[in-house]
Formats: structure tokens, sequence, C-alpha cells
């Protein structure tokens, strides 16, 4: 970084966020050391206090905080469980001034020492430059390096360039519920002035390389239920003579995908878009290494070998995962039974321009088709139990300049433009209700590990993150009257 290229407030502003390194860590610390796991029922009341620790950050900023109480959700074994409130937090209305929403989550993916961690996953404890620590990444780190760069202009006494709003969540990692709801019901109230949405809860590509999302794949997850008798048989006494339902389902589950990937469903690729030259651009420049993809994976071999075919299977084509069969015998030994009911789990990644109504529709047909060949008197239900759309930006949108030109200032280096294969389901759901552009602004490196043992941000990460979003915060306000020109509303299907 050649610090001649900065401003003096920007000078002013990155040396005041290096003098409070340790301040912003001790933040970080306090944060993860609240085991707000949202997966885990009996943890539901720490994930409670976590909410109120982040209201309690945002009022101190000075931002008028509103907890919304989101009722209580029903589990498979009818207890009640209270719902973490959703956190609407604003700070500044000033009119002349554009306004920013940043989305991000504080509970956690369980984890326990036992599970490999070389520390205590709610101690925040530095080695070599990483804070290790649950949550480090995913996404307390990322939502405290946002606070922490308002608080610097606060610190400073310097006019707040944009204006705030906050949407903070606890219950992200068990799917958000009751959230899209809230969103559709503050379209014309909260959301109605918002000009621009940033989400920070994804990683680079890269270990050392910055990036920008503008583009995440939608997840259809699908049930496929087989249904014999109403008890298990007994595979001497009944096997032979019965069309079994865990045979039938591993048939229909056989029939999704073929050895290559491809995907057996007729229609599935009909809407997926074609590649743009401008994406096909943004491929080819990009830090990405394959072979260190390939060895996290773990695997000998992948489906395809080059850069270019790896983004586009990720990010450009849907893709099919088996996840399980519940019901299925799995526990080790032998056990000559045959199971009653099983419930094969299956999940679509989808891409633009697929429509999910057209995917579930496709599905259910296909599996019907494939069922009736079998001539099973066995029951076949089939469901869609979640369905999140892809989501896409307009990476010309000046928002993206701003985001990019922030990198650079901050890194000395433009970020690669990148998309990611795993899904954040509200994003698209931003979009659609604010009508207004969303960005996707990571932080993490590539190894970050979350959802693993060991999850880590490393301290660079953190601190320079956090000039990121305050040098963000100036471009962004660079952009004053000329968003009313630049920035159409955009809908996708
Ligand atoms: C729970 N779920 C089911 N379908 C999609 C999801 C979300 C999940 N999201 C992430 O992992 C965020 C990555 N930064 C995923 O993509 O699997
Ligand atoms: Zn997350
Ligand atoms: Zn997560």
């Amino acid at each position: 970084m050649s610090s001649s290229c900065l401003s003096a407030l920007e000078t002013e502003i990155f040396h005041y966020i290096d003098a409070h390194q340790s301040d912003f860590i001790e933040n970080l610390k306090e944060w993860v050391a609240v085991e707000s796991d949202s997966v885990q029922p009996d943890l539901r009341k720490e994930v409670i206090q976590m909410m109120s620790l982040a209201a309690a950050r945002l009022a101190a900023l000075g931002a008028t905080v509103n907890s919304v109480s989101l009722g209580s959700q029903q589990l498979l074994n009818g207890q009640h469980l209270p719902l973490p409130p959703v956190i609407l937090g604003e700070l500044g209305k000033d009119p002349q001034n554009l306004t920013i929403c940043f989305y991000g989550h504080v509970d956690v993916q369980p984890a326990k020492k036992e599970d490999g961690w070389k520390t205590d996953p709610y101690i925040l404890t530095e080695i070599n430059g990483n804070l290790y620590g649950r949550g480090a990444t995913d996404n307390k780190g990322p939502v405290l390096a946002w606070i922490n760069a308002v608080e610097t202009f606060r610190a400073l006494k310097i006019a707040m360039p944009v204006n705030f709003k906050f949407v903070i969540e606890g219950m992200e990692e068990a799917g958000s519920l009751g959230l899209e709801k809230l969103l559709e019901e503050e379209k014309h109230g909260f959301f109605s002035d918002v000009d621009y949405v940033v989400i920070s809860d994804n990683l680079w590509l890269s270990k050392k390389k910055p990036a920008l999302i503008y583009g995440t794949r939608g997840n259809a997850c699908f049930s496929v239920e087989v249904e014999g008798g109403d008890k298990d048989l007994h595979s001497g006494t009944f096997g032979g003579i019965i069309h079994e339902p865990l045979t039938d389902l591993i048939a229909l589950l056989d029939s999704l995908v073929d050895p290559t990937g491809h995907i057996q469903i007729p229609g599935i690729y009909d809407a997926v878009a074609a590649l743009t030259d401008e994406e096909k651009k943004l491929h080819g420049s990009i830090e990405y290494d394959v072979e260190e993809h390939k060895n996290n994976s773990g695997v000998k071999k992948l489906l395809y070998s080059t850069k270019e075919e790896i983004l586009l299977h990720l990010w450009h084509y849907p893709s099919l995962s088996i996840h399980g069969i519940e019901g299925a015998f799995h526990e080790p030994g032998i056990k000559t039974v045959i199971p009653a009911k099983v419930i094969g789990k299956f999940s679509i990644r989808q891409v633009p321009n697929m429509d999910l109504s057209d995917v579930k529709q496709q599905v259910v047909d296909h599996l019907e088709n494939v069922f009736a060949k079998r001539n099973s008197p066995n029951k076949l239900k089939v469901s869609m139990p979640l369905g999140a759309k892809p989501w896409v930006a307009d990476v010309n949108d000046p928002l993206y300049k701003a985001a990019k030109k922030a990198i650079r200032t901050v890194f000395g280096e433009d970020p690669d433009f990148i998309r990611d294969g795993s899904t954040i389901p509200i994003a698209r759901t931003f979009q659609t209700i604010t009508q207004k552009t969303v960005i996707m602004i990571p932080i993490g490196a590539a190894d970050d590990g979350e959802h693993s043992q060991n999850e880590k941000i490393s301290r660079r990460n953190y601190i320079e993150g956090i000039k990121v979003f305050a040098a963000f915060f100036l471009e962004i306000s660079k952009l004053r009257g000329q968003l009313h020109e630049t920035s159409k509303p955009r809908t996708n299907k």
C-alpha cells in the first residue's frame, strides 16, 4: 500500500484503526465467548443473550435499536422454543446521505473442543496472526468489523458519510426462520429508504487476493418418501416376495444424476442462463488454486481439471447432491430388516434463470415417471421443504465500483469479481424487497474454515476489513447525486 494515494481523512481513519487493534480484537473475543449456537435447542438462551449484546453494541454507537420479536418455533417433538429477536437498527437520517443497509448474523454453527479443535472454540485465541474461535469469520468478525468501522467515524468526530441501517439476526445457521416474512412486512417501512444492501458472510476464493461477490446459487431441497406397509419386516420372512421401499428409493435416487455429474431430470438445464462475454473475461483473471481446492476436499480426483470448468460448474450450472436417507439402517453391524418407510434427501443448487416452481415440477414429474415404471404398490411422496432462489447483481452498478475502489485503497490491488456456489437465501429477498443492488464484500480468506474445526480470521483480514468498510463508506458518499440516474431497480427471475 502506498500511503501517498490516501486522502488525509483516510490516513487519519486508518491510523485510528491500527492504533485500536487490541480493542477491536477484545470486542471479538467477548462475542466469541457467547456460545450462540442456533442449531442446538438447549443453547437458544445463549443466542438470545448474544442478540442483547449486539443490540447494546449498536445502541452504544448511537443507533436506534428495535429488537423485533419473532415468537416461537415448534420443534418436531411438539416443544415450543423461543426465536431470538431480529435487530433492526438505524443510525443517521440525513436526507443528503445515501442509506446503506448491512445484514449479518451473530449465531454460530455448533462447536466442541472434542471435535478436534486445537483451542477452546469459545475462547478467541491468537496463534501466528490468526484469531481462532467459533464465529470468528462466520459471521461475528465481519459484523464487528462493520460496527468498528462506524465506531471509528464516531470516535474521530467525523461527520457520518452515509446513513446506516442494520439487520442482525440469530437464526441464520438454522435457516433464518421468520426473517423473510419480517423483511416483507417492512418493505414500505424500515426498507423504504434503503439505497444499497451489503452482506459480508462469505470468503475470498484465495488466501491472499481480496474478492467481491456478485452472485450466489440458490438451493431447492427435496424430500422423497417411499412407504410400504406400516412396520419394518424380517427379510427372511418377506425378502423376495415384496416390493421393498428402500430398493424403490435407491432406484429413484440413482436416476437423478449420472457419473459425470450431469443431472438426468428432463428439462432441468433449459433455463440456465448462457455465460456472457463479460463473465468469461472475469473468470480468466481470477486467482484460484485448483490443486489447493482439490486438496482441501480430500478426494483424489475432481470431475473437472481446469479452473474455467470448475468455476463454471460451481457458479453457472446447477448441481445435484444426495444428502442422506432417513429410516434406513445405518448403524455398524448386521440387521436383517426391510425398513417400512424411508425418506431420501437431496438438493439442487440452481442458477439464473431457473425458476423454483418449474424445478419442483420437473423433479416431481421425473420421480413419478421413474417410479411408475417399477409397478410398485408402495406410496411415493415428493416435497420441497426449502427453496432458496439464486442471486446475481449487476457488477456495473456504482456500488461495485465503490467497493472495488475501497479494496484498492486498503490492499493496493483490485479484487477478483467472484460468485459463490453456496447460498445466502436472504440475499435475493433483500434485492426483491428493496429493488436495490445487493453486494457481498467478504473479508475472510479461503482457508478460514467456516463451519469447520479451528475456524479463524486472521488479524490482518479483520483489521484491514475494518479499513475496507470505512473506505467504502467514503466512496459511497461520493455517489450522492449520481445514484438516481445510474441505479435502476433490478429484478431477475
Ligand atoms: C441451510 N441451507 C440449505 N440450503 C442452503 C442453505 C444455506 C447454506 N449457506 C451457507 O453455507 C452460507 C455460506 N457462506 C448453504 O449454502 O448450504
Ligand atoms: Zn454465515
Ligand atoms: Zn455459516
